[in-house]
């Protein structure tokens, strides 16, 4: 056969693939399980040697942990499955329509599914020769930016004939995702019906080490909330939640500013979660339920949580211009 009439050569196609965190598949104490199991596993996330972590993990943490949270992910399950698969999926769809049949864009889940080597995979399939992968954190982070390229280069790294590769850069400080959010918050603070006197602008936390040891996480948060502190009329404060194990997190915790507000006059709250670019377990349990018990229970009055950007007209907007600066070169007609 002449190199020239090779049958494997396929119509050029470009594929762009958005990936989160991932999730659990229901929510139910064996599913959380298997999903807890594989994110904890991620030596990115838990950074201690593995001979030391395991029997914690196996002995404590997977005996405990999932039951705890699948009552979180009972709490917050629709009808389309978990917010954050569904807001996902429904990221992806939006994004498909406003680049057009030039692109073909899909979804995957750095945890869970569907999985980044498949998803890669199926837009290999499909045809594409370059791809954009975009996991969507604002803020870089080895935990989960790191980690999410990881497995991508990893899914590339098995395939003999690999398409051409660019990732989406982190966006923290990006003008048009800091007017994407001031916009959608303004919008909906606009709304409510009771004026807070304060914005907590609560982030994913981290180890403290890892600040230590040079990851640029904490310091892209601060940006992003000062960027949108210096954008929105409404006093801010930033805090980090979710802490996980007893190692020294980054403060301060979301938890204890909640609770703290009262005692100090502060009595109607609002908290948004620019971290996140879709609304999750964390943001519609940990703050918008937990949070919100929390803050009363200490004296407070009245309390809001504001969205995520996810697939709002405000969010798309951005999320497709950062794409599309990405394809530059790439896309037939700019
Ligand atoms: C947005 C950035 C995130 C960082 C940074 C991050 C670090 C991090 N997380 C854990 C432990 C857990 N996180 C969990 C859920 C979860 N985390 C993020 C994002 C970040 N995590 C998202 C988007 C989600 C939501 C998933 C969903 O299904 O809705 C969980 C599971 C839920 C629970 O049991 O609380 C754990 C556990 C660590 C240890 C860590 C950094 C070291
Ligand atoms: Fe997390
Ligand atoms: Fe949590």
């Amino acid at each position: 056969m002449k190199p020239n009439d090779h049958p494997q050569v396929q119509p050029r196609r470009i594929g762009v693939l958005l990936i989160n965190l991932g999730t659990p598949d229901a929510p139910e104490p064996g599913a959380v399980r298997r999903y807890l199991a594989e994110f904890l596993t991620d030596p990115r996330v838990i950074e201690i040697p593995q001979w030391l972590w395991r029997p914690i993990l196996h002995g404590v943490v997977l005996r405990t942990r999932p039951k705890k949270s699948a009552h979180a992910y009972k709490q917050v399950w629709t009808e389309e499955g978990s917010p954050l698969a569904a807001i996902s999926r429904r990221q992806a769809e939006a994004l498909q329509q406003r680049l057009g049949s030039d692109v073909i864009v899909d979804f995957a889940m750095r945890y869970g599914n569907p999985g980044i080597a498949k998803s890669l995979q199926s837009l290999v399939d499909l045809g594409c020769d370059r791809i954009v992968a975009a996991p969507l954190y604002p803020q870089y982070c080895g935990a989960t930016t790191a980690s999410a390229q990881d497995a991508v280069f990893a899914a590339l790294a098995a395939m003999r004939w690999q398409p051409s590769l660019r990732t989406l850069p982190p966006y923290f400080d990006e003008p048009v995702h800091i007017d994407a959010l001031a916009a959608s918050l303004e919008r909906q603070l606009g709304a409510l019906d009771f004026e807070p006197q304060r914005l907590v602008l609560s982030f994913h936390g981290m180890p403290q080490r890892t600040l230590e040891l040079g990851d640029p996480y904490h310091c892209h948060c601060q940006k992003t909330a000062r960027l949108l502190g210096e954008r929105l009329s409404i006093p801010t404060e930033i805090a980090f939640q979710s802490r996980f194990g007893r190692a020294k997190w980054l403060e301060p915790a979301t938890d204890k500013v909640l609770a703290r507000y009262p005692k100090e006059g502060v009595t109607r709250v609002a908290i948004a979660a620019p971290g996140f670019s879709a609304d999750c377990v964390e943001t519609i349990e940990e703050l918008g339920i937990r949070g919100k018990e929390t803050f009363l229970a200490a004296g407070g009055d009245r309390f809001a949580r504001l969205h995520c950007l996810n697939d709002s007209a405000d969010g798309m907007a951005m999320l497709e211009a950062l794409i599309r600066r990405e394809l530059a070169g790439w896309l037939p007609h700019p």
